[in-house]
Protein backbone atom coordinates (compact mmCIF):
# COMPACT_ATOMS: atom_id res chain seq x y z
CA UNK A 1 0.00 0.00 0.00
CA UNK A 2 1.49 3.44 -0.60
CA UNK A 3 1.69 5.45 2.45
CA UNK A 4 2.96 9.04 3.45
CA UNK A 5 4.28 9.38 6.96
CA UNK A 6 3.96 13.46 7.89
CA UNK A 7 6.58 14.40 10.46
CA UNK A 8 10.00 12.20 10.56
CA UNK A 9 11.10 12.92 13.96
CA UNK A 10 11.44 10.48 16.75
CA UNK A 11 8.19 8.59 16.25
CA UNK A 12 7.76 9.32 12.51
CA UNK A 13 11.57 8.08 11.36
CA UNK A 14 10.62 5.05 13.07
CA UNK A 15 7.53 4.80 11.51
CA UNK A 16 8.31 5.22 7.96
CA UNK A 17 11.17 2.87 8.23
CA UNK A 18 9.03 0.24 9.91
CA UNK A 19 6.34 0.59 7.59
CA UNK A 20 8.36 0.08 4.26
CA UNK A 21 9.75 -3.25 5.99
CA UNK A 22 6.59 -4.69 6.20
CA UNK A 23 6.33 -4.20 2.48
CA UNK A 24 4.38 -0.84 1.59
CA UNK A 25 5.67 1.96 -0.23
CA UNK A 26 6.00 5.00 1.38
CA UNK A 27 7.14 8.51 1.55
CA UNK A 28 8.29 10.55 4.88
CA UNK A 29 8.07 13.87 4.69
CA UNK A 30 9.28 16.72 7.18
CA UNK A 31 9.65 20.62 6.93
CA UNK A 32 13.20 20.30 8.17
CA UNK A 33 15.67 19.38 5.05
CA UNK A 34 18.28 18.47 6.97
CA UNK A 35 16.61 15.98 8.61
CA UNK A 36 15.29 14.90 5.15
CA UNK A 37 18.68 15.19 4.02
CA UNK A 38 20.49 12.43 6.43
CA UNK A 39 17.56 10.28 5.80
CA UNK A 40 17.05 10.26 2.16
CA UNK A 41 21.35 9.15 2.88
CA UNK A 42 19.79 6.19 4.58
CA UNK A 43 21.37 7.86 8.00
CA UNK A 44 19.20 7.99 11.26
CA UNK A 45 18.66 11.67 12.49
CA UNK A 46 19.22 9.98 16.24
CA UNK A 47 19.90 7.17 17.81
CA UNK A 48 17.77 4.58 17.76
CA UNK A 49 18.98 0.47 17.38
CA UNK A 50 17.98 -1.09 14.36
CA UNK A 51 16.85 1.84 12.19
CA UNK A 52 19.73 2.46 9.94
CA UNK A 53 19.59 -0.92 9.37
CA UNK A 54 15.77 -0.04 8.32
CA UNK A 55 16.43 2.79 6.63
CA UNK A 56 19.24 1.02 4.48
CA UNK A 57 17.37 -2.00 3.18
CA UNK A 58 14.22 0.17 2.68
CA UNK A 59 15.82 3.19 0.52
CA UNK A 60 17.94 -0.16 -1.61
CA UNK A 61 14.81 -1.68 -1.95
CA UNK A 62 13.10 1.50 -3.59
CA UNK A 63 10.00 0.71 -0.93
CA UNK A 64 11.36 4.50 1.12
CA UNK A 65 12.33 7.67 0.24
CA UNK A 66 12.03 11.38 2.20
CA UNK A 67 10.88 14.60 0.82
CA UNK A 68 10.51 17.95 1.92
CA UNK A 69 7.29 18.46 -0.22
CA UNK A 70 4.32 18.08 1.20
CA UNK A 71 2.69 17.53 -2.65
CA UNK A 72 4.57 14.03 -2.36
CA UNK A 73 1.95 12.49 0.12
CA UNK A 74 -0.25 12.70 -3.01
CA UNK A 75 -1.01 9.28 -4.04
CA UNK A 76 -1.16 7.57 -1.19
CA UNK A 77 -3.97 6.15 0.40
CA UNK A 78 -3.11 6.07 3.74
CA UNK A 79 -1.09 9.34 5.21
CA UNK A 80 -0.06 9.23 8.86
CA UNK A 81 0.32 12.47 10.87
CA UNK A 82 3.26 12.21 13.32
CA UNK A 83 4.26 16.04 14.18
CA UNK A 84 5.34 16.84 17.54
CA UNK A 85 2.83 18.32 19.98
CA UNK A 86 5.37 20.38 22.62
CA UNK A 87 4.38 21.59 25.64
CA UNK A 88 3.41 25.03 25.50
CA UNK A 89 5.44 27.36 28.22
CA UNK A 90 2.59 29.10 29.29
CA UNK A 91 -0.20 26.77 29.76
CA UNK A 92 1.33 23.68 30.36
CA UNK A 93 -0.90 22.53 27.13
CA UNK A 94 -0.23 20.88 24.28
CA UNK A 95 0.96 23.06 21.46
CA UNK A 96 -1.40 21.99 18.13
CA UNK A 97 0.66 24.43 16.11
CA UNK A 98 2.23 21.09 14.42
CA UNK A 99 -0.43 19.14 13.99
CA UNK A 100 -2.83 21.84 12.18
CA UNK A 101 -0.72 22.82 10.32
CA UNK A 102 0.88 19.42 9.09
CA UNK A 103 -2.98 18.73 8.30
CA UNK A 104 -3.99 22.12 6.84
CA UNK A 105 -0.56 21.85 4.12
CA UNK A 106 -1.94 17.97 3.68
CA UNK A 107 -5.43 18.16 3.21
CA UNK A 108 -5.13 20.03 -0.56
CA UNK A 109 -3.18 16.63 -1.49
CA UNK A 110 -5.85 14.01 -0.40
CA UNK A 111 -7.47 12.10 -2.86
CA UNK A 112 -11.79 11.17 -1.87
CA UNK A 113 -11.39 7.84 0.07
CA UNK A 114 -7.34 8.21 1.53
CA UNK A 115 -7.61 8.02 5.33
CA UNK A 116 -5.53 10.61 7.15
CA UNK A 117 -4.74 8.75 10.88
CA UNK A 118 -2.95 10.86 13.46
CA UNK A 119 -0.57 9.55 15.19
CA UNK A 120 0.58 12.48 17.18
CA UNK A 121 -0.55 12.21 21.38
CA UNK A 122 -3.21 15.42 21.11
CA UNK A 123 -5.33 16.22 23.90
CA UNK A 124 -9.08 14.88 23.78
CA UNK A 125 -11.07 16.74 21.12
CA UNK A 126 -8.43 16.84 18.64
CA UNK A 127 -9.58 14.29 16.35
CA UNK A 128 -13.35 15.90 16.46
CA UNK A 129 -12.17 19.31 15.87
CA UNK A 130 -10.01 17.88 12.52
CA UNK A 131 -12.77 15.87 11.16
CA UNK A 132 -14.23 19.37 10.30
CA UNK A 133 -12.01 20.05 8.20
CA UNK A 134 -10.89 16.82 6.78
CA UNK A 135 -14.54 15.81 5.52
CA UNK A 136 -15.09 18.43 2.66
CA UNK A 137 -12.27 16.04 1.13
CA UNK A 138 -14.27 12.85 0.95
CA UNK A 139 -11.41 11.70 3.26
CA UNK A 140 -11.60 9.85 6.19
CA UNK A 141 -9.94 10.59 9.51
CA UNK A 142 -8.44 8.03 12.38
CA UNK A 143 -6.80 8.08 15.51
CA UNK A 144 -3.85 5.45 15.71
CA UNK A 145 -2.19 6.46 18.87
CA UNK A 146 1.54 5.15 19.22
CA UNK A 147 2.74 3.25 22.78
CA UNK A 148 6.18 2.62 21.31
CA UNK A 149 9.10 3.32 23.61
CA UNK A 150 12.68 5.06 22.49
CA UNK A 151 15.22 2.26 22.75
CA UNK A 152 13.04 -0.30 21.86
CA UNK A 153 10.90 1.55 18.81
CA UNK A 154 11.21 -0.54 15.77
CA UNK A 155 10.32 -3.40 17.83
CA UNK A 156 7.16 -2.07 19.04
CA UNK A 157 6.19 -0.94 15.81
CA UNK A 158 6.67 -3.89 13.57
CA UNK A 159 5.54 -6.24 16.71
CA UNK A 160 2.93 -3.72 18.44
CA UNK A 161 1.68 -5.39 21.90
CA UNK A 162 -1.74 -3.70 21.00
CA UNK A 163 -3.46 -1.32 18.48
CA UNK A 164 -5.56 1.52 18.72
CA UNK A 165 -8.31 3.04 16.46
CA UNK A 166 -10.16 5.81 17.01
CA UNK A 167 -13.31 6.04 14.47
CA UNK A 168 -15.84 7.42 13.27
CA UNK A 169 -19.36 5.57 14.15
CA UNK A 170 -19.95 3.26 11.01
CA UNK A 171 -16.84 4.17 9.30
CA UNK A 172 -15.34 0.47 8.85
CA UNK A 173 -13.69 1.50 5.62
CA UNK A 174 -11.03 3.18 8.06
CA UNK A 175 -10.98 0.05 10.22
CA UNK A 176 -10.23 -2.17 6.91
CA UNK A 177 -7.92 0.27 6.02
CA UNK A 178 -5.75 0.20 9.22
CA UNK A 179 -6.11 -3.23 9.31
CA UNK A 180 -4.67 -3.51 6.03
CA UNK A 181 -1.43 -1.77 6.90
CA UNK A 182 -0.37 -3.67 10.01
CA UNK A 183 -1.31 -6.78 8.51
CA UNK A 184 1.90 -7.67 8.49
CA UNK A 185 3.29 -6.80 12.15
CA UNK A 186 0.12 -8.27 14.05
CA UNK A 187 -0.12 -11.70 15.08
CA UNK A 188 -3.84 -13.55 15.44
CA UNK A 189 -2.75 -12.70 19.26
CA UNK A 190 -2.29 -8.81 19.03
CA UNK A 191 -5.13 -7.56 20.68
CA UNK A 192 -7.19 -4.50 18.49
CA UNK A 193 -9.09 -2.38 20.43
CA UNK A 194 -11.34 0.11 17.82
CA UNK A 195 -13.09 2.43 19.46
CA UNK A 196 -14.25 6.60 19.22
CA UNK A 197 -12.39 9.53 18.61
CA UNK A 198 -11.92 10.36 22.35
CA UNK A 199 -11.48 6.99 24.30
CA UNK A 200 -8.65 6.72 21.57
CA UNK A 201 -6.33 10.25 22.29
CA UNK A 202 -7.81 9.13 25.78
CA UNK A 203 -6.09 5.84 26.17
CA UNK A 204 -2.92 7.05 25.28
CA UNK A 205 -2.32 10.04 27.51
CA UNK A 206 -4.09 7.75 30.26
CA UNK A 207 -1.34 5.10 29.14
CA UNK A 208 1.58 7.89 29.98
CA UNK A 209 0.01 9.29 32.75
CA UNK A 210 -0.55 5.76 34.43
CA UNK A 211 3.20 5.08 33.97
CA UNK A 212 4.41 8.04 35.27
CA UNK A 213 2.29 7.72 38.52
CA UNK A 214 3.92 4.38 39.09
CA UNK A 215 7.29 5.57 38.40
CA UNK A 216 6.31 8.98 41.33
CA UNK A 217 4.75 6.25 43.27
CA UNK A 218 8.06 4.35 43.65
CA UNK A 219 9.82 7.40 44.62
CA UNK A 220 7.70 8.74 46.76
CA UNK A 221 8.55 5.50 48.78
CA UNK A 222 11.96 6.18 47.74
CA UNK A 223 11.47 9.37 50.05
CA UNK A 224 9.66 7.60 52.81
CA UNK A 225 12.90 5.16 52.92
CA UNK A 226 15.48 7.73 52.81
CA UNK A 227 14.18 9.19 56.10
CA UNK A 228 13.48 5.48 57.78
CA UNK A 229 16.48 3.65 56.42
CA UNK A 230 14.44 1.19 54.68
CA UNK A 231 15.54 0.29 50.99
CA UNK A 232 13.06 1.01 48.10
CA UNK A 233 14.37 -1.62 45.86
CA UNK A 234 13.68 -4.55 47.79
CA UNK A 235 10.33 -2.42 48.13
CA UNK A 236 10.03 -2.17 45.12
CA UNK A 237 10.56 -6.51 44.69
CA UNK A 238 8.29 -7.26 47.12
CA UNK A 239 5.41 -5.61 46.09
CA UNK A 240 6.05 -6.26 42.35
CA UNK A 241 5.49 -10.34 43.39
CA UNK A 242 2.06 -9.32 43.68
CA UNK A 243 0.83 -10.06 39.90
CA UNK A 244 -1.78 -7.34 40.73
CA UNK A 245 1.27 -4.50 41.15
CA UNK A 246 4.22 -6.14 38.85
CA UNK A 247 7.60 -5.03 39.24
CA UNK A 248 8.28 -2.74 35.90
CA UNK A 249 8.48 0.42 36.10
CA UNK A 250 9.41 0.69 39.75
CA UNK A 251 12.73 1.39 39.62
CA UNK A 252 13.32 4.78 42.02
CA UNK A 253 15.84 7.00 41.21
CA UNK A 254 16.09 10.24 39.71
CA UNK A 255 12.59 10.16 37.57
CA UNK A 256 11.26 10.56 34.71
CA UNK A 257 11.89 12.66 31.85
CA UNK A 258 11.50 12.85 28.09
CA UNK A 259 9.82 14.34 25.20
CA UNK A 260 6.57 12.47 26.43
CA UNK A 261 5.67 11.40 30.02
CA UNK A 262 6.38 15.01 31.39
CA UNK A 263 4.58 17.23 28.56
CA UNK A 264 1.48 14.41 28.92
CA UNK A 265 1.18 13.93 32.06
CA UNK A 266 0.92 18.75 31.91
CA UNK A 267 -0.89 18.56 28.81
CA UNK A 268 -3.51 16.19 30.56
CA UNK A 269 -3.82 18.47 33.30
CA UNK A 270 -4.63 21.21 31.05
CA UNK A 271 -7.31 19.65 29.05
CA UNK A 272 -8.75 18.37 31.91
CA UNK A 273 -8.87 22.14 33.60
CA UNK A 274 -10.36 23.48 30.17
CA UNK A 275 -13.43 20.59 30.31
CA UNK A 276 -14.14 21.57 33.77
CA UNK A 277 -12.68 18.38 35.56
CA UNK A 278 -9.37 19.54 36.63
CA UNK A 279 -9.93 17.50 39.85
CA UNK A 280 -10.15 13.84 38.46
CA UNK A 281 -6.43 14.33 37.44
CA UNK A 282 -5.46 16.90 40.15
CA UNK A 283 -3.16 14.08 41.69
CA UNK A 284 -1.12 14.31 38.15
CA UNK A 285 0.78 17.66 39.77
CA UNK A 286 1.16 15.95 42.76
CA UNK A 287 3.34 12.96 40.61
CA UNK A 288 5.02 15.75 38.25
CA UNK A 289 6.15 17.25 41.57
CA UNK A 290 7.26 14.18 43.24
CA UNK A 291 9.23 13.77 39.94
CA UNK A 292 11.21 16.83 39.99
CA UNK A 293 11.95 16.68 43.50
CA UNK A 294 13.87 13.17 42.73
CA UNK A 295 15.86 15.71 40.71
CA UNK A 296 16.85 17.79 43.59
CA UNK A 297 17.30 15.10 46.32
CA UNK A 298 19.93 13.41 43.87
CA UNK A 299 21.77 16.60 44.14
CA UNK A 300 21.32 17.52 47.69
CA UNK A 301 23.16 13.80 48.14
CA UNK A 302 26.04 14.68 45.98
CA UNK A 303 26.74 18.02 48.42
CA UNK A 304 26.19 16.15 51.18
CA UNK A 305 29.07 13.59 50.66
CA UNK A 306 31.25 16.31 49.17
CA UNK A 307 31.44 17.66 52.81
CA UNK A 308 28.23 20.18 52.03
CA UNK A 309 29.96 22.21 48.70
CA UNK A 310 30.55 20.85 45.35
CA UNK A 311 32.42 24.34 44.64
CA UNK A 312 35.49 23.33 42.70
CA UNK A 313 34.70 20.01 42.65
CA UNK A 314 34.81 17.16 39.86
CA UNK A 315 31.87 15.39 39.31
CA UNK A 316 31.92 12.76 36.85
CA UNK A 317 28.32 12.47 35.07
CA UNK A 318 27.70 9.25 33.82
CA UNK A 319 24.68 9.40 31.82
CA UNK A 320 23.04 11.60 29.96
CA UNK A 321 20.05 10.64 27.93
CA UNK A 322 16.50 10.54 29.57
CA UNK A 323 17.16 6.85 29.74
CA UNK A 324 19.69 4.14 28.15
CA UNK A 325 19.62 3.41 24.19
CA UNK A 326 18.48 6.53 23.57
CA UNK A 327 20.15 10.09 22.29
CA UNK A 328 17.16 12.21 23.66
CA UNK A 329 17.70 14.74 26.17
CA UNK A 330 14.82 16.20 26.16
CA UNK A 331 13.16 16.98 29.96
CA UNK A 332 16.41 14.59 31.14
CA UNK A 333 16.46 14.48 35.06
CA UNK A 334 20.38 13.47 34.15
CA UNK A 335 21.42 16.78 31.99
CA UNK A 336 19.34 18.28 34.17
CA UNK A 337 21.36 17.98 37.28
CA UNK A 338 24.48 18.07 35.29
CA UNK A 339 23.60 21.52 34.57
CA UNK A 340 22.91 22.09 38.34
CA UNK A 341 25.97 20.49 39.94
CA UNK A 342 27.51 22.78 37.18
CA UNK A 343 25.17 26.12 38.67
CA UNK A 344 26.34 25.35 42.15
CA UNK A 345 30.11 25.58 41.22
CA UNK A 346 31.14 22.41 40.14
CA UNK A 347 33.64 20.92 37.58
CA UNK A 348 31.16 18.67 35.46
CA UNK A 349 32.30 16.31 32.98
CA UNK A 350 29.41 14.53 31.54
CA UNK A 351 29.52 11.92 29.27
CA UNK A 352 27.06 9.55 27.50
CA UNK A 353 27.35 7.00 24.73
CA UNK A 354 25.04 8.67 22.80
CA UNK A 355 23.81 11.95 24.04
CA UNK A 356 26.76 14.08 24.45
CA UNK A 357 25.87 15.88 20.85
CA UNK A 358 22.35 16.86 21.78
CA UNK A 359 23.27 18.06 25.78
CA UNK A 360 26.41 20.06 24.10
CA UNK A 361 23.54 21.68 21.75
CA UNK A 362 21.81 22.60 24.63
CA UNK A 363 24.40 23.36 27.03
CA UNK A 364 27.56 24.17 25.82
CA UNK A 365 28.62 25.98 28.76
CA UNK A 366 29.32 22.24 30.15
CA UNK A 367 32.35 19.91 29.88
CA UNK A 368 31.72 16.69 28.02
CA UNK A 369 33.75 14.26 27.51
CA UNK A 370 34.88 10.05 27.38
CA UNK A 371 33.97 8.10 30.27
CA UNK A 372 38.28 8.47 30.92
CA UNK A 373 37.73 11.90 30.79
CA UNK A 374 35.09 11.91 33.14
CA UNK A 375 36.54 9.71 36.14
CA UNK A 376 40.42 10.98 36.17
CA UNK A 377 40.64 12.69 39.05
CA UNK A 378 36.53 13.30 39.89
CA UNK A 379 35.98 13.58 43.40
CA UNK A 380 32.80 12.07 42.93
CA UNK A 381 30.93 10.23 40.61
CA UNK A 382 26.99 10.41 39.37
CA UNK A 383 25.24 7.58 37.55
CA UNK A 384 22.46 9.28 36.04
CA UNK A 385 21.19 6.69 33.16
CA UNK A 386 21.79 3.29 33.46
CA UNK A 387 23.66 1.97 30.10
CA UNK A 388 24.96 -1.27 30.16
CA UNK A 389 28.21 -0.26 29.97
CA UNK A 390 28.33 1.88 33.10
CA UNK A 391 26.04 -1.03 34.90
CA UNK A 392 29.43 -3.27 33.84
CA UNK A 393 31.77 -0.86 35.33
CA UNK A 394 34.54 -2.43 37.53
CA UNK A 395 34.33 -0.75 40.65
CA UNK A 396 37.75 -1.92 41.72
CA UNK A 397 39.40 -0.63 38.39
CA UNK A 398 37.89 2.31 38.50
CA UNK A 399 38.49 3.34 42.60
CA UNK A 400 42.66 3.81 40.88
CA UNK A 401 40.97 6.78 38.49
CA UNK A 402 39.56 9.18 40.52
CA UNK A 403 40.38 11.28 43.28
CA UNK A 404 38.08 9.96 46.23
CA UNK A 405 35.61 6.91 45.72
CA UNK A 406 32.36 8.40 46.15
CA UNK A 407 29.72 7.02 43.65
CA UNK A 408 26.15 8.40 43.88
CA UNK A 409 24.06 6.18 41.82
CA UNK A 410 20.66 7.73 40.44
CA UNK A 411 19.74 5.20 38.86
CA UNK A 412 19.87 2.40 41.87
CA UNK A 413 21.39 0.50 38.98
CA UNK A 414 24.71 -0.77 40.66
CA UNK A 415 25.38 -3.65 43.06
CA UNK A 416 26.05 -1.52 46.32
CA UNK A 417 27.93 -4.69 48.10
CA UNK A 418 30.71 -4.93 45.36
CA UNK A 419 30.75 -1.36 45.49
CA UNK A 420 31.59 -1.29 48.90
CA UNK A 421 33.94 -3.96 48.93
CA UNK A 422 35.68 -1.87 46.07
CA UNK A 423 36.02 0.89 48.85
CA UNK A 424 33.55 2.69 47.48
CA UNK A 425 31.25 5.22 49.64
CA UNK A 426 27.97 4.25 47.68
CA UNK A 427 24.55 6.57 48.03
CA UNK A 428 21.84 5.51 45.96
CA UNK A 429 18.33 6.98 45.94
CA UNK A 430 16.05 5.60 48.76
CA UNK A 431 18.40 2.68 49.51
CA UNK A 432 20.39 2.27 52.57
N1 LIG B 1 9.13 10.00 20.72
C1 LIG B 1 8.36 8.99 21.06
O1 LIG B 1 8.86 7.98 21.57
C2 LIG B 1 6.88 9.02 20.87
C3 LIG B 1 6.22 10.18 20.49
N2 LIG B 1 4.86 10.21 20.43
C4 LIG B 1 4.18 11.43 20.00
O2 LIG B 1 4.49 11.63 18.62
C5 LIG B 1 4.57 13.01 18.31
C6 LIG B 1 5.92 13.31 17.70
O3 LIG B 1 6.91 13.09 18.68
P1 LIG B 1 8.46 13.01 18.30
O4 LIG B 1 8.63 12.23 17.06
O5 LIG B 1 9.14 12.57 19.53
O6 LIG B 1 8.78 14.57 18.02
P2 LIG B 1 9.96 15.17 17.17
O7 LIG B 1 10.08 16.59 17.59
O8 LIG B 1 11.16 14.28 17.23
O9 LIG B 1 9.43 15.12 15.66
C7 LIG B 1 8.43 15.94 15.15
C8 LIG B 1 8.77 16.20 13.67
O10 LIG B 1 7.68 16.85 13.04
C9 LIG B 1 8.23 17.76 12.09
N3 LIG B 1 7.21 18.73 11.69
C10 LIG B 1 6.70 19.78 12.41
N4 LIG B 1 5.77 20.42 11.70
C11 LIG B 1 5.65 19.78 10.51
C12 LIG B 1 4.83 19.95 9.37
N5 LIG B 1 3.93 20.93 9.32
N6 LIG B 1 4.98 19.12 8.33
C13 LIG B 1 5.89 18.13 8.38
N7 LIG B 1 6.71 17.90 9.44
C14 LIG B 1 6.58 18.71 10.50
C15 LIG B 1 9.42 18.36 12.80
O11 LIG B 1 10.33 18.97 11.90
C16 LIG B 1 9.99 17.11 13.48
O12 LIG B 1 10.96 16.44 12.68
C17 LIG B 1 4.28 13.74 19.64
O13 LIG B 1 2.92 14.02 19.70
C18 LIG B 1 4.65 12.70 20.68
O14 LIG B 1 3.97 12.92 21.91
C19 LIG B 1 4.09 9.12 20.67
C20 LIG B 1 4.68 7.93 21.02
C21 LIG B 1 6.13 7.78 21.14
O1 LIG C 1 4.43 8.55 24.47
C1 LIG C 1 5.60 8.26 24.37
O2 LIG C 1 6.43 8.92 23.73
C2 LIG C 1 6.16 7.05 25.02
O3 LIG C 1 6.52 7.42 26.38
C3 LIG C 1 7.13 6.36 27.13
O4 LIG C 1 8.30 5.88 26.48
P1 LIG C 1 9.71 6.60 26.59
O5 LIG C 1 9.51 8.05 26.87
O6 LIG C 1 10.49 6.18 25.39
O7 LIG C 1 10.47 5.98 27.84
P2 LIG C 1 10.11 5.08 29.10
O8 LIG C 1 10.79 3.79 28.96
O9 LIG C 1 8.66 5.08 29.38
O10 LIG C 1 10.84 5.90 30.24
C4 LIG C 1 10.42 7.21 30.57
C5 LIG C 1 11.22 7.75 31.71
O11 LIG C 1 10.89 7.08 32.92
C6 LIG C 1 12.06 6.67 33.59
N1 LIG C 1 11.75 5.45 34.37
C7 LIG C 1 11.20 4.38 33.75
C8 LIG C 1 10.90 3.25 34.48
C9 LIG C 1 11.13 3.20 35.85
O12 LIG C 1 10.86 2.21 36.56
N2 LIG C 1 11.68 4.29 36.44
C10 LIG C 1 11.99 5.43 35.73
O13 LIG C 1 12.48 6.41 36.33
C11 LIG C 1 13.07 6.48 32.49
O14 LIG C 1 14.38 6.56 32.99
C12 LIG C 1 12.73 7.62 31.57
O15 LIG C 1 13.34 8.82 31.99
C13 LIG C 1 6.15 5.19 27.19
O16 LIG C 1 6.77 4.11 27.89
C14 LIG C 1 5.75 4.73 25.78
O17 LIG C 1 4.80 3.69 25.86
C15 LIG C 1 5.16 5.92 25.04
O18 LIG C 1 4.82 5.58 23.71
Amino acid sequence: MKISVIGCGYLGAVHAASMASLGHDVVGIDVDAAKIGALSEGQAPFYEPGLPQLLTEGIASGRLRFSTDIADAAGSRVHFVAVGTPQMKTSGGADLTYVDAAFTSLLPHVASGDLLVGKSTVPVGTAARLSELVEPTGALLAWNPEFLREGFAVQDTVSPDRLVYGVQAGQQASVDLLNEVYAAAVSADTPVVVTDFATAELVKVAANAFLATKISFINAMAEIAEVTGADVTQLADAIGYDARIGRRFLNAGVGFGGGCLPKDIRAFTARAEELGRGESVAFLKEVDAINLRRRQRALDVVVEELGGSVYRKKVAVLGLAFKPDSDDVRDSPALDVAVQLHGLGAHVVGTDPEAIPNSQRLHPQLTFGTLDEALDGADAVVLLTEWKQYRALDPSAIAAQVSQPILVDGRNALDPAAWRAAGWTYRGLGRR
